[in-house]
């Protein structure tokens, strides 16, 4: 029975070649970031309220002048197409069905049209910037013209990060069946059969590209970094503000001079990711350095957090630190794994519900009325209360040096 994210997850692990399922669980180096965006939630606990009318709760909330049912978006991830066929599609419809938005990657299975044609979901376009500035630029007059409502750079992959896994399973694609992986593929006929029906098993969005020939197959990680550009600087952010009429954001801010940054360039909203602990090992969990994000951007952006998140809880504790949102990944990759456009809209069934219960549970009914005094927090000086809105009551334990101590 499926009661959980975590349920979602071992349904995925047991539906996927492990090729595939490692390359969806894949962290940089020695995942302590990937790690860290789960353990962070952790030292986040709540300060309820009691005998407060919770008979009705709102999680709504707005993003970008938009109403969304739930506070959870679906976030960019490329080859999602591999988990279902036009898994992309599917992901959008579900998002449409919950009243939320989703991201296509610029690394989709399918093209940017077929899903923006198959969901009338907000959609939002997530840009890796191409060495080549004329692919970089179609792409974004193909979003425009195509509808997406935002676009979303991705600022985190100036290089792919270090997926060890994928190296040592050869991961490529189309997937390949090599001598390693037979036993394993033969054990998954299922998934082959289903993908058997996907219109194509390379980037949909590029399948004219001289290097993604029908019959080779090409490592993920070698031709990104072939065709991505590491130059990439603010400059770009400027010069994408001044094509792309609509809302920008940018994915992948993890410090209070960048965030600042991005505001000074009149970016509409950031995302403060670690790309799932994906890219740059050891940095903070992503919930950890939330609020230093949210209070270098004083209000003149709206903050999402994306990371980690498996639990409702999780979405209270961000959207209480200051977050107007947040972006999941492999949640509803899991999700689209084990069930397609039912399992995607399950996982956000069962977020959403928890978000509820916690609502009810905290006493604070409205989502949108949180502030830090829904938290305590067992921190380092970092995190100390400041002056914002969102400021953040300590626990009654703070750590000192020496061990733990009741203040
Ligand atoms: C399989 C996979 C593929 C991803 N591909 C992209 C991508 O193409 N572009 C991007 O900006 N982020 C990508 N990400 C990062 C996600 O957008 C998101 O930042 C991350 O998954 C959040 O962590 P979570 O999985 O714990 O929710 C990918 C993540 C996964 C798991
Ligand atoms: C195909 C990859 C470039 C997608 C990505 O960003 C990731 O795997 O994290």
């Amino acid at each position: 029975m499926i009661v959980s994210i975590d349920d979602l997850r071992q349904r995925a692990r047991r539906r996927l070649p492990r090729t595939v399922f490692d390359y969806v669980e894949g962290a940089a180096d020695d995942g302590f970031t990937s790690g860290a965006n789960r353990r962070g939630f952790d030292r986040y606990l709540f300060r309820a309220r009691a005998l407060v009318d919770v008979s009705a709760v709102d999680h709504s909330t707005t993003l970008l002048g938009e109403k969304l049912a739930t506070p959870i978006i679906l976030g960019p991830t490329g080859l999602a197409g591999l988990l279902a066929p036009r898994g992309e599609e599917l992901a959008a419809k579900a998002a449409a069905s919950r009243g939320t938005v989703f991201t296509l990657s610029t690394m989709s299975i399918g093209t940017l049209e077929e899903v923006a044609a198959a969901a009338p979901s907000p959609l939002w376009f997530q840009l890796y910037v191409w060495k080549d500035r004329s692919v970089t630029r179609a792409l974004v007059e193909r979003a425009k013209a195509a509808g997406y409502r935002a676009l979303c750079l991705t600022v985190d992959v100036p290089v792919m990060g270090n997926r060890e896994q994928d190296r040592r399973n050869g991961f490529t694609l189309p997937p390949r069946v090599q001598f390693s992986n037979v036993m394993d593929v033969l054990r998954h006929l299922g998934w082959v059969l289903r993908m058997s029906k996907s219109p194509r098993a390379t980037f949909g969005n590029f399948v004219d590209h001289p290097s993604l020939t029908r019959t080779d197959a090409v490592g993920v990680a070698r031709f990104t970094n072939s065709q991505f550009d590491p130059s990439v600087t603010w400059k770009d952010v400027e010069w994408l503000r001044s094509i792309w009429t609509g809302p920008l954001v940018l994915k992948g801010i993890t410090c209070a001079e960048d965030a600042r940054q991005a505001v000074s360039l009149g970016v509409e909203a950031v995302i403060v990711s670690n790309h799932g602990g994906r890219q740059l090992d050891f940095l903070p969990g992503a919930i950890d350095v939330l609020p230093e994000v949210v209070d270098a951007v004083e209000g003149r952006a709206e903050v999402i957090l994306d990371g980690g998140i498996r639990r409702g809880s999780d979405v209270v504790k961000a959207v209480a630190m200051g977050a107007r949102a947040c972006m999941v990944g492999r949640p509803f990759l899991y999700g689209l794994a084990a069930d397609g456009q039912a399992g995607v809209e399950l996982s956000l069934d069962i977020l959403t519900s928890e978000i509820d219960r916690t609502l009810a549970l905290l006493g604070r009914p409205r989502l949108r009325e949180l502030d830090r005094s829904a938290l305590r927090v067992d921190t380092p000086a970092t995190l100390e209360p400041t002056a914002s809105p969102h400021r953040l009551e300590t626990s009654t334990v703070t750590r000192r040096a020496g061990g733990t101590s009741d203040t």
